[in-house]
């Protein structure tokens, strides 16, 4: 599903934010990527999220060699993402329904269909009586929920979460991991950068340990290549 060997990325001429990355992510599998601020944890989801392209080494994605892909390959490898960015990045001018519903649009889902499996997952986090709402009204943790139905609303591939706890409450956060592990479960293969170390304590999933931008050892090495 992912893989990365002996990766690393730079932003434009800089230096090397990720170094000798090599690791691979199992279809339908959960992983935590967890470090100290700067250790390059958003770098590598931009990485995976094909917003980046390696400066070195091999990086493939859904068994594609990414550095071989057509700029025309790119939309149709996207659509198999979803991505929660720190900054949300919600279309301000679109209410929180209709910000969910973007994905099944573009996939040309029915529309009755979309009204059901929308309002069911924003009911799911806690956002049913905000379904109008449009998103500068809602709060910093409302937002980060729409954008994480978003993310997850079209059943992606591969989901890359950065930070999705930061904004919510303990009660929110464990919602949105039972959320993560249903979807984990139905074969998506999940990774969620985060500071939560409770959180990570509490689901005792994988981990990518990343410090300096290369994988400490105490990276679980399931996660590692042999
Ligand atoms: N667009 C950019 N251009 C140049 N350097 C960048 C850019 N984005 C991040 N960096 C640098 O890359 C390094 C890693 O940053 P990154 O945001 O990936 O870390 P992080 O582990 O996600 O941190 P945090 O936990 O604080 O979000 C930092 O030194 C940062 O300054």
């Amino acid at each position: 599903m992912v893989l990365l060997e002996q990766v690393a990325v730079r932003y434009s001429d800089g230096p090397e934010i990720l170094r000798d990355i090599s690791f691979a992510l199992a279809p339908g599998t959960l992983h935590f990527l967890v470090g100290p601020s700067g250790a390059g944890k958003s770098t590598l989801l931009r990485l995976l999220s094909l917003a980046l392209k390696p400066s070195e080494g091999r990086f493939s994605l859904f068994g594609r060699d990414v550095a071989g892909l057509e700029r025309r390959d790119l939309p149709a490898m996207r659509r198999r993402i979803g991505v929660v960015f720190q900054e949300f990045r919600l279309l301000e001018h679109l209410t929180a329904f209709d910000n969910v519903a973007l994905p099944l649009r573009l996939a040309n889902v029915r529309e009755a269909e979309i009204k059901k499996h929308v309002g069911e997952l924003l009911d799911w986090v806690g956002l049913g009586d905000k379904l109008e709402a449009l998103p500068p009204t809602l709060s910093g943790g409302q937002q980060q929920r729409v954008a994480i139905a978003r993310a997850v609303i079209a059943r992606p591939s591969l989901l890359l979460a950065d930070e999705p706890t930061g904004n919510v409450d303990d009660r929110i956060a464990l919602r949105l991991m039972y959320l993560f592990e249903e979807l984990y479960k139905l074969g998506t293969t999940v990774l969620i950068a985060t500071h939560n170390e409770s959180l990570v304590a509490r689901f005792p999933h994988h981990q990518l340990h990343l410090e300096g931008g290369r994988l400490a050892p105490r990276t679980r090495l399931s996660a590692a290549l042999p």
